[in-house]
């Protein structure tokens, strides 16, 4: 990929009666924009690190790829993804090293292939399921700071002109759409602000 990004996709989800719209960026993976691309992934609420059957780099890149994104937006919900599972007759990573590296970074792992359409809505719909539980988490320690409605609204970016302001779906059922977060994640109270995915 020649880009920073490459693309920005919405995706919603129904998960668990609660509207859950997604927001994804797919950031470059070339280490010469890595201080471009935090900007992107700075204040991102969920992580999809994905690595290519076919790609031992995107494997080895894998664990300093988890430690950028830590060290930029704290501990979110995060998955393994080995992509290209439509290509294992010619995977340059064995089963084992894969489970491994899941297992040292204790993540969830998924097998999936985009072009087979294998596994790929369970990934997003595991990582709304962890946002909305941590979001419920929080919200009931510290219910001052969060919305007192339990339809979550999980969408924004820094650029709208009225990122507060609720709207409703294709359905006609509200979603709302939270503040994106500004604080910097390791001191940040909430840490739920805004929703993108990588
Ligand atoms: N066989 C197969 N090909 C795929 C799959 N997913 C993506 N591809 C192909 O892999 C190539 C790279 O896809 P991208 O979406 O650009 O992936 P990327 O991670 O951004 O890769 P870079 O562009 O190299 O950074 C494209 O030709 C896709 O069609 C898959 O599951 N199986």
């Amino acid at each position: 990929m020649d880009q920073i990004y490459e693309n920005i996709q919405c995706n919603a989800a129904r998960v668990n009666d609660e509207d859950v719209r997604l927001m994804l960026w797919d950031t470059a993976g070339q280490e010469e924009f890595d201080a471009i691309t935090k900007a992107y992934y700075r204040g991102a609420q969920a992580c999809v690190l994905v690595f290519s059957t076919t790609d031992r780099e995107s494997f080895e890149a894998i664990s300093s790829w988890r430690e950028k994104v830590e060290m930029e937006v704290g501990d979110i919900p995060t998955v393994l993804v080995q992509n290209k599972i439509d290509l294992l007759d010619d995977t340059l990573i064995k089963t084992e090293e894969a489970e491994g590296l899941a297992k040292k970074l204790k993540l969830r792992f998924y097998r999936a292939s985009v072009k087979e359409d294998l596994n790929v809505n369970e990934v997003f719909k595991y990582l709304a399921e962890k946002y909305l539980q941590r979001l419920k988490q929080q919200t009931a320690e510290d219910p001052v700071v969060h919305t007192s409605s339990n339809k979550i609204g999980v969408f924004n970016t820094s650029s709208g002109n009225q990122p507060n302001q609720n709207c409703s779906d294709l359905n006609g059922r509200e979603v709302i759409n939270l503040r994106p977060n500004k604080q910097r994640t390791k001191k940040n109270k909430i840490p739920f602000g805004s929703c993108r995915l990588l």
